[in-house]
């Protein structure tokens, strides 16, 4: 090799980051290897798209120049694969940027909870990888040496080489056409990628939608077409779900979908979609759904991949088309972001993508009850971002209760509808599951006067159900509030102990407990428990601070009320020990213990080894008396 040669080819180590996500790719990604296609499609794809663009905001006629295509040839015999495109290219410091790194971060991090999730951790859903921004290395799975030729319209021509083990090459080459040029050989195992046959049916089952035309030896494979142009009795259920697929990247059909076509004061189409799951990112990320939206078309030409001005970002999570001719394609981003036309067309989306919430709640419950499992915490969010529709998007909303079936749902209407007579609240719970919650003593008063009460489970809402504030003109309280007017009845009074008898009572658990408890009163809402405790009126609510503490943004945990039952036999029998002898140590014991086993019942106990060596005192103690 001669001086100059070596000098132009030069070799460069892939980040840390991607050498793993590679070694990930290569050996766990073997479920669907035909997706490798998908992914270097959509790849041209969207480098046409970006000349598309560029060629008609430059005012350039459309048409003018060569055709914007891409073409695959193949060869059997020797097992080669090409595709190539004129769209626009890479320099070489696109190539070392966009093919040796890992352009979204924490995707590394994503692969791996993926894999580990696998319940025989084989090896990930390939179908998956579109979802990550690491759409080009699934090739590997089907070969083991790429050679990437590229240009842009005004720099040099390169050639990228890699074996996806460690390392690639770049040198500078003469290539005179403007795109790029993808080729390898196909392992033995994959040769079935070199047979014209079953690449075009993997184009038309992923790549059917692409913008631009596909030729496959010389034959165009790929129908363009806009289906949201089109009328909606014109739409086939079936090429309506392919087109999901292959916008969305998710390899299951949608949940449903809406089209939309508007002339007014703006005009506009749209074919939008709900996923029946949650994406990947949105479980992981925090924020995820920032940065996603509905794609933009102007005219036929698609501006934006992820256009999230379309949309609140709590409805992002809806995937589509939206098209418009009523903004300009020459313009940049930030006048699209500020139009009063884009304003517009969010506002209108917004109102028709709720109403279309609304119907399915009315004519589709499984898939409302669906839509709302996977989406309804990101929804909530609207109720305190979204005040235009905050009353439409309230009546969305779906509990569970202690009247329902778990898995059952009741809406604020249907509780106000049943609530029993001389009802003037609505109750709720909050907590971290259903069994937890319906044992906790706070629900006992209700449970006896038949009072139904919701039980938040959604960690979402503990933050947004009380700013509800009321419904229908009935405030929303929290049962572990001490300020809910109980009344007792008679029966309760006879039982009960008198006001002279609980009084010592009263003052000695208030002397045991110091200043664990903000105050120590008598219960109206007891029934089998001894002791509850309750927040105070100005509290916050329990599971908030849970949250919060978890969160470690706040330390101190609130005070609590401990609420003691008159008619319950442990707190009678305290009463008698107290008339006896007020220091016999017993009395102290059991009034910690009573108030520890309410902390434990709310899941906020911490010290659990002195609550068990105290239970172990009482056993004691109760087992000598037992003897004698
Ligand atoms: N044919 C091509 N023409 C021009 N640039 C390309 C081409 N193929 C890949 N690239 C560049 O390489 C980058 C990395 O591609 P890769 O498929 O790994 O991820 P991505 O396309 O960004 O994400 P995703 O796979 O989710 O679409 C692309 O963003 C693009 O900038």
């Amino acid at each position: 090799m001669s001086d100059k040669k070596q000098q132009k080819v030069q070799e460069f180590e892939y980040k840390a980051e991607m050498k793993q996500l590679l070694n990930l790719i290569v050996h766990s990604l073997y479920t669907h290897p035909e997706i490798f296609l998908r992914e270097l499609i959509s790849n041209a794809s969207d480098a046409l798209n970006k000349i598309h663009f560029d060629q008609l905001t430059e005012n350039k006629a459309e048409g003018e120049g060569e055709e914007l295509k891409i073409t695959i040839t193949l060869d059997e015999k020797e097992r080669t694969f090409i595709i190539e495109d004129n769209g626009t290219g890479m320099s070489e410091d696109e190539l070392i940027a966009n093919l040796g790194t890992v352009a979204k971060s924490g995707t590394l991090g994503f692969l791996q909870a993926l894999k580990e999730q696998q319940p025989d951790k084989s090896g990930i859903d390939a179908n998956l990888i579109g979802q990550f921004g690491v759409g080009f290395y699934s090739v590997f799975m089907v070969t083991d040496e790429v050679t990437v030729e590229t240009k842009t319209e005004d720099s040099q021509g390169c050639r990228w080489c890699s074996s996806g083990e460690g390392t690639y090459t770049i040198e500078t080459i003469d290539r005179e056409k403007r795109g790029t040029k993808i080729s390898f050989t196909l392992k033995e195992d994959a040769k079935e990628f070199a047979e014209a046959f079953r690449v075009e049916n993997i184009i038309r089952k992923y790549s059917n939608f692409v913008d631009f035309p596909i030729y496959l030896d010389n034959k165009k494979v790929n129908s363009i077409t806009a289906l949201w142009q089109r009328p909606k009795s014109d739409l086939k259920e079936e090429e309506v779900n392919e087109f999901y697929k292959f916008i969305s990247v998710d390899y299951q059909e949608p949940l449903d979908y809406l089209h939309l076509s508007l002339e007014g004061v703006v005009n506009f189409k749209a074919l939008l979609f709900l996923p029946k799951e949650a994406p990947m990112d949105m479980l992981y990320q925090q924020g995820a759904l920032e940065n996603h939206g509905p794609q933009l078309y102007v005219r036929k030409v698609m501006i934006q991949h992820e256009c999230k001005d379309l949309l609140p970002e709590y409805l992002r999570f809806v995937k589509g088309v939206v098209e418009t001719e009523d903004l300009p394609l020459n313009v940049s981003r930030e006048v699209v972001q500020n139009s009063p036309v884009m304003a517009k067309i969010r506002q209108i989306l917004t109102t028709k993508i709720i109403g279309w919430f609304e119907s399915l709640a009315q004519d589709h419950k499984e898939k409302f009850r669906q839509f709302y499992k996977a989406f309804g915490p990101v929804v909530k969010i609207g109720l305190n971002t979204d005040f235009t529709n905050r009353d439409k998007l309230i009546e969305l909303l779906r509990f569970e209760s202690t009247t329902t079936e778990e898995g059952e749902f009741v809406t604020l209407r249907e509780y106000v509808d049943r609530m029993v007579e001389d009802q003037k609240e609505i109750y709720y719970l909050s907590g971290d599951n259903r069994q937890q919650m319906l044992s906790n003593p706070n629900l006992e008063y209700f449970r006896k006067k038949g009072i139904e009460v919701l039980l938040l489970v959604d960690p979402v809402d503990v933050f947004v159900i009380p700013s509800i504030n009321e419904y229908d003109k009935k405030p929303l309280k929290s049962i572990e509030k001490a300020d809910i007017d109980f009344k007792a009845g008679e029966d309760e009074e006879k039982e009960a102990l008198s006001k002279n008898m609980i009084e010592p009572v009263l003052k000695i658990f208030k002397e045991a407990l110091g200043d664990k408890v903000e105050d120590v009163i008598e219960s109206h809402r007891l029934v089998n428990s001894p002791v509850t405790l309750v927040s105070g009126k100005d509290a916050m609510d329990p599971q908030i601070e849970k949250m919060l503490r978890m969160m470690k943004q706040s330390e101190a945990s609130g005070k609590k009320v401990l609420e003691i039952n008159p008619s319950h036999a442990v707190i009678k029998n305290l009463a008698g020990l107290c008339m006896l002898n007020e220091n016999d140590p017993i009395i102290r014991t059991t009034m910690n213990q009573l108030y520890e086993g309410a902390l434990l019942l709310e899941g906020n106990l911490e010290r659990t080894a002195e609550f068990v060596s105290r239970m172990n005192d009482i056993i004691e103690a109760a087992t000598k008396q037992a003897k004698a």
